[in-house]
């Protein structure tokens, strides 16, 4: 709400949300705000925003959209209307070789390059869940950083019941969230758990009335934003690193790469390169 009494500063968190379309999608919505909130949504709710190919390659495009555009700091994913955030893969188009896009008979997954891409992505993603978040569509929150649930919210797996499973990071960050044991229950006897539920085994951050969820997530949005993006880059990396293994360390050292050209140690290196001299590295503390 903008401050009637000028001399009282507007909090940031507290502004209206206004936000601007962009792009030219089928199947999702891409929208920003001016202050660095990019927002993807999936809109296909016939199908309780089920996807196809076609929406993976969107989302993909739509979060290189955000990736690059240097005033997103945090990226919002949610489900068009209130019934569903998502319910994983369209089983109209699941053929015998994976999930077909128009006009191809050779099916695949997309959803593999999709949780990898969200996973490295140097900006905070935050699932924003009404309704069901249910099969491939839990496993879209459970790969988001955050998740923050209205308070109709459903969250479970599905895909024992219908001939699939997502043993990638459908099984290992899930039980990163909720312990082994309670993972296994979760695929093994594809129940559904409410918001609540939901809360209380680490499985997501708040639960906020239905009316309230996009203000609510919007708020958690510009806290993010008030904060370092480097840190909050760097923090992302760490938690993935151990269990990414060597391309988890990667991401940590490009980071500290990119932090290292910075510096006039590194930039003697190159300034000597282009002058053709033997570089002073003589200058530089052999630090402790
Ligand atoms: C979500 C439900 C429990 C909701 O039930 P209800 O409220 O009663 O609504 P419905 O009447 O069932 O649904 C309304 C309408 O939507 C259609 N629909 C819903 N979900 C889907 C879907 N996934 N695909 C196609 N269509 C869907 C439904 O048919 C209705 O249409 P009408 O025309 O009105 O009849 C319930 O809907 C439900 O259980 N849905 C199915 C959930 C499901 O089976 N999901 C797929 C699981 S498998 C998967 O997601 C794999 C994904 C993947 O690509 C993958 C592959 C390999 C490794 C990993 C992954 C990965 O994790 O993503």
């Amino acid at each position: 709400m903008a401050s009637e009494n000028p001399a009282v500063p507007v909090d940031p968190a507290e502004e209206p949300t206004i936000w601007s379309a962009s792009g030219s999608y089928e199947d999702i919505s891409y929208e920003t705000t001016a202050d660095g909130i990019a927002k993807i949504t999936i809109c296909r709710p016939e199908v309780h925003n089920a996807f196809r190919p076609q929406t993976l390659i969107e989302i993909s495009a739509a979060l290189v959209e955000a990736r690059e555009d240097e005033r997103v700091g945090v990226i919002i994913l949610t489900g068009q209307g209130t019934r569903a955030f998502c319910s994983g893969g369209d089983q109209r188009v699941r053929g015998d070789t994976g999930y077909l896009e128009e006009n191809k008979s050779v099916g695949r997954f997309h959803v593999t390059d999709l949780h990898v891409q969200m996973r490295r992505l140097p900006k905070p993603i935050i699932a924003m869940v009404a309704g069901y978040a249910i099969g491939g569509g839990h496993v879209l929150h459970v790969v988001c950083d955050l998740t923050i649930a209205a308070d109709n919210a459903r969250f479970g797996q599905v895909g024992p019941k219908v001939g699939s499973f997502d043993g990638g990071l459908g099984a290992s960050s899930l039980s990163q969230l909720v312990g082994l044991k309670k993972a296994k229950e979760i695929w093994f006897l594809c129940r559904q758990y409410d918001a609540q539920q939901a809360l209380e085994m680490g499985l997501i951050n708040a639960v906020v009335p239905l009316a309230e969820l996009e203000t609510q997530t919007v708020k958690w949005c510009r806290e993010m934003l008030a904060l370092s993006p480097f840190a909050l880059r760097l923090m992302k990396a760490s938690f993935h690193a151990a269990e990414d293994g060597y391309l988890g360390i990667q991401q940590l050292a490009h980071d500290t790469n990119l932090l290292f050209y910075g510096s006039p140690e590194a930039q003697e290196g190159r300034e000597a390169f282009k002058a053709k001299r033997k570089p002073d590295f003589d200058q530089f503390p052999k630090r402790a």
